[in-house]
């Protein structure tokens, strides 16, 4: 396995990984690593030298909407299957991921999140979403996190949205006496994003509707939550021909 990426999440797979039987973590690619090997496991910084050298079965990426594109290009033209964690990726990038692993017919799987807890989170708030007309996330990340709103706040909305085949009631402020006071946007679903230090990653979708609240609720209080559903994307990689989005797809939620 080579890990794309040696910050929280990929030293977090390089561990998971190393305890797993049968897996071993061969190397990590990262273009902006300054030491040689991490953990004891050489770090290339190069995409292509990294995978030529290093020879994975499997590359799992958990980097930055910059550099995904370029060690996903480097995997395929190898015919080395992706599992992709990162999210802020572009509707461009996936639509090229998506008719690439289709024409190699190598597999990828991407997921905003691997959590089993946010797979069924979503999942829920697909089933609530066609018996609202309002619905609102409150997505609560570490304040390290790079993108806004985070993936599975954007996922859990398109999602919603798709669910009950319309977009929500969005009520406008008559008047915004602080620009940016009722969130961000996506199908009339706001999104509020809160970054702390002290958080993990959690969210929380709120449905309201006459004299009556849903609240769905989802905590990772550690990465570790992630890692057995990266371990099944990583298994189940290696039987597919093209892309798989959602890990919810691989459990037979979807
Ligand atoms: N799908 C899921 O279940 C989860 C997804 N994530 C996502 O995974 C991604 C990584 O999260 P996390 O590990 O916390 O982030 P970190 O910031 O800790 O790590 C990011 C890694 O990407 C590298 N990187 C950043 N920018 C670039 C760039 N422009 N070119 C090349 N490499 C770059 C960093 O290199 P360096 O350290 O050398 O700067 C680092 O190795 C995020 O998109 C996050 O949203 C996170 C948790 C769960
Ligand atoms: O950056 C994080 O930490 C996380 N990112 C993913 C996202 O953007 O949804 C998954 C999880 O929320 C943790």
């Amino acid at each position: 396995m080579v890990i794309s990426g040696t910050g929280r999440m990929g030293r977090q797979v390089a561990a998971a990984v190393l305890a797993e039987p049968g897996m071993t973590p061969v190397a990590y690619i990262d273009a902006l690593a300054e030491r040689g090997a991490m953990d004891g496991i050489p770090v290339f910084r190069e995409a292509g030298v990294g995978l030529d050298e290093a020879k994975p079965h499997v590359v799992v990426d958990f980097t930055n909407a910059a550099w995904t594109p370029v060690i996903a290009k480097a995997a395929l033209e190898r015919g080395i299957p992706l599992v992709i964690g990162t999210t802020g990726l572009s509707a461009e990038f996936m639509g090229w991921l998506e008719a690439e692993t289709r024409a190699r017919g190598v597999g990828a799987v991407v997921a905003a999140n691997f959590a089993i807890s946010a797979v069924l989170m979503m999942h829920f708030a697909k089933q609530a979403a066609r018996f609202f007309d309002h619905a609102e996330i409150i997505e609560l990340h570490h304040d390290g996190k790079a993108d806004s709103p985070s993936g599975t706040a954007k996922a859990t909305a398109e999602g919603m949205v798709a669910a009950r085949g319309r977009p929500f009631v969005h009520p406008e402020p008559e008047v915004e006496t602080v620009a940016g006071a009722r969130g961000a946007e996506l199908g009339g679903v706001a999104i509020h994003a809160v970054r702390l230090p002290g958080l993990v990653a959690h969210q929380e979708v709120i449905f309201g509707g006459q004299g009556q609240l849903l609240t769905i609720r989802q905590d990772s209080t550690g990465r570790d939550s992630f890692m057995p559903g990266v371990l099944l994307a990583i298994r189940e990689v290696l039987g597919r021909r093209e892309l798989v989005v959602g890990l919810d797809r691989l459990l037979g939620l979807a």
